[in-house]
């Protein structure tokens, strides 16, 4: 330990961010987690099931009958003995959060997708709103009586889950969750999700990635504001947003201060504040601790170990884990650089939150704070157009800092420093009001993207480099075909709705025959192969599943289907 301490302290000057410790559970079922590895081997090994699972006894009765399993002499522990562990002293991971009936589930809800006319569609959208009951779960009982045995974090409200592995409520998924439980007509879940991410904001002063004791150190994509807006939106429930507000400011206070705010003077002198991903962690991610330190197992020193783990799991917060997006080498994920980089979409959906806010205050008669975030978005705009905005390739690009160009923590922008390769990310802004208000700009923006390499036979591709990695080429996601398509429709342009509308057909299209084809909706699609499902990564191909679920009620709220258009590919 002494020797830990002093290699830690070796490391100050580069990794001074903060951290937040995590339990003394989550350290043992780290433990418990590198053990099964060691004992069952890779094959068919998802490592995020051991930091899922919770204790029948106490941590310290628990801890002793671990440490008295009879080892081998290379320190194993034989499957037999483990898997009588196991079964005698811990509970199934899921097992803590169990099924409920959504309250508002209605098989066939009144005024459902009015604009669907043909049949076939219909039958599978019901389909499709039906899964709500497959993923709607309640934290149970027992988490609420004794939360010291079990990594779930207790939430007062039931939750969606996205499914398979993810067994837990996720913070940027639940807007898409929402936004098909708006078109499923279950206002009253879409609210209950939202307070249990409120509650976490109260407990934790931010919304965690996801409801589990080792999320804590970060968060992600902020989309909360959204959520909300488009609940009001639809429930005129001005007692639900004045309930939310207060936590929505300390919100954006996370995103814009300490590490997470970033200065960057421009060439006439002006300084600009961004923000960036940065999770407040510098170890393995708990829920892939040994995946993690067989990357960190190339370096060899304890530094840059520390360094590289910051970077994994700051990833992890931008949702975008992982991704060519975040490396230095895009075939070498030690080359992480998450920290470094002043992201689109993140300044994108702070530009939405700042905005959302205002409106928020607005029909909540708190003119001061709505004037002071109009404020704030206003010099957030500038921001994204001085910084980030290239007009010869008509995207906004993300920015790499150079640490060399600091002084006082304020850097000195330089064209070159903005990383000009391909990804979805670069067209989010287009989802929000100021960018697509403006009609030359939507254009120029709608061109790009044409001519970007990113439209394909089955959506849009995440990026342009097939590196193996879950958020590159070929595999589409459901978040970002929706805010692209949505942001197009916002414009009121009769071109961009035309290409919207291409896009969500095509995406609806691989959804419903890759449905067909496997009996289940995918985390992620193949957008090279329509009816394909996407792949790499760290874990295999999940189902379920909450957001893909979502954005195909979404798409069809807003497209409809004609009746004589046939469905698949
Ligand atoms: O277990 C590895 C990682 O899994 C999550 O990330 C992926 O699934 C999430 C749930 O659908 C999604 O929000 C994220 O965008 C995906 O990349 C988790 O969020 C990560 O923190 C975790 O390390």
């Amino acid at each position: 330990e002494e020797v830990v301490a002093q290699e830690k302290q070796a490391c100050l000057p580069t990794d001074t961010g903060p951290v937040i410790p995590t339990t003394p559970l989550v350290i043992f079922l780290e433990k418990l987690q590198e053990t099964a590895l060691n004992t069952y081997g890779h094959k068919g090994f998802d490592p995020k099931l051991y930091v899922d699972m919770s204790l029948r006894f106490n941590l310290s009765e628990t801890h002793e009958a671990f440490n008295k399993l009879p080892r081998t002499d290379n320190g194993s522990v034989l499957a037999p003995h483990l898997n009588g562990f196991l079964s005698e002293y811990m509970n199934a991971a899921g097992d803590d959060l169990v099924y409920v009936e959504p309250v508002d589930f209605v098989a066939q809800p009144a005024g459902f997708l009015p604009n669907v006319d043909n049949l076939e569609v219909r039958a599978w959208a019901l389909e499709v709103h039906s899964l709500w009951k497959n993923l709607s779960r309640q934290v149970s009982d027992q988490v609420l009586d004794h939360p010291d045995l079990h990594s779930l974090l207790p939430l007062a409200s039931p939750v969606m889950i996205p499914g398979s592995r993810f067994r837990e409520v996720y913070y940027w998924d639940s807007y898409w969750v929402i936004r098909g439980l708006l078109a499923s007509k279950m206002y009253e879940t879409a609210k209950g999700i939202v307070t249990n991410l409120v509650s976490l904001i109260e407990n934790f002063g931010h919304v965690l990635n996801g409801a589990r004791a080792y999320y804590t150190n970060r968060s992600q994509p902020p989309l909360l504001s959204a959520m909300i807006v488009d609940i009001y939106n639809r429930t005129s429930d001005l007692d639900f947003v004045r309930k939310s507000l207060p936590s929505l400011i300390t919100e954006h206070n996370f995103w814009n201060s300490g590490i997470h705010r970033m200065n960057i003077q421009d060439s006439q002198g002006k300084t600009h504040y961004l923000s960036r991903y940065y999770a407040m962690w510098n170890e393995p991610r708990p829920e892939s601790s040994t995946i993690d330190k067989e990357t960190a197992g190339k370096l060899s020193n304890f530094c840059e170990k520390q360094h590289l783990y910051r970077e994994l799991a700051s990833a992890a917060e931008s949702g975008w884990d992982f991704s060519s997006r975040w490396m230095r080498n895009a075939s070498d994920l030690t080359t992480l650089c998450t920290t470094s980089i002043i992201p689109v979409d993140l300044n994108a959906f702070i530009l939405k939150m700042e905005l959302d806010i205002s409106y928020l205050a607005h029909v909540s008669q708190d003119e001061s704070t709505a004037e002071h975030f109009a404020e704030a978005s206003k010099a957030r705009q500038t921001a994204m157009n001085t910084v980030l905005w290239n007009e010869e390739m008509g995207q906004w690009l993300d920015y790499w800092i150079d640490a060399n160009s600091s002084s006082q923590g304020t850097y000195k922008w330089k064209a070159s420093d903005q990383n000009q390769s391909v990804f979805a990310s670069n067209f989010i802004p287009l989802w929000t009001q100021p960018f697509n208000s403006d009609d030359d700009l939507v254009d120029k923006v709608s061109k790009s993207l044409q001519h970007s390499g990113l439209l394909r036979d089955a959506g849009i591709a995440t990026s342009l480099a097939n590196t193996g990695q879950q958020w590159d080429f070929p595999n589409g996601w459901a978040p970002l075909q929706h805010m692209i398509v949505e942001g197009l429709v916002k414009s009121g342009s009769k071109e961009a709705r035309s290409l919207a509308e291409d896009i969500a057909m095509k995406w609806i299209n691989t959804n419903y025959a890759a449905y067909k084809k496997t009996g289940t909706m995918h985390e992620k699609y193949d957008v090279e192969k329509c009816g394909a499902f996407g792949g790499g990564g760290e874990y295999v191909p999940q189902t379920g599943f909450g957001w893909s679920n979502g954005v195909v009620l979404a798409f069809l709220e807003e497209f409809g289907w004609p009746e004589d258009l046939k469905i698949g590919c």
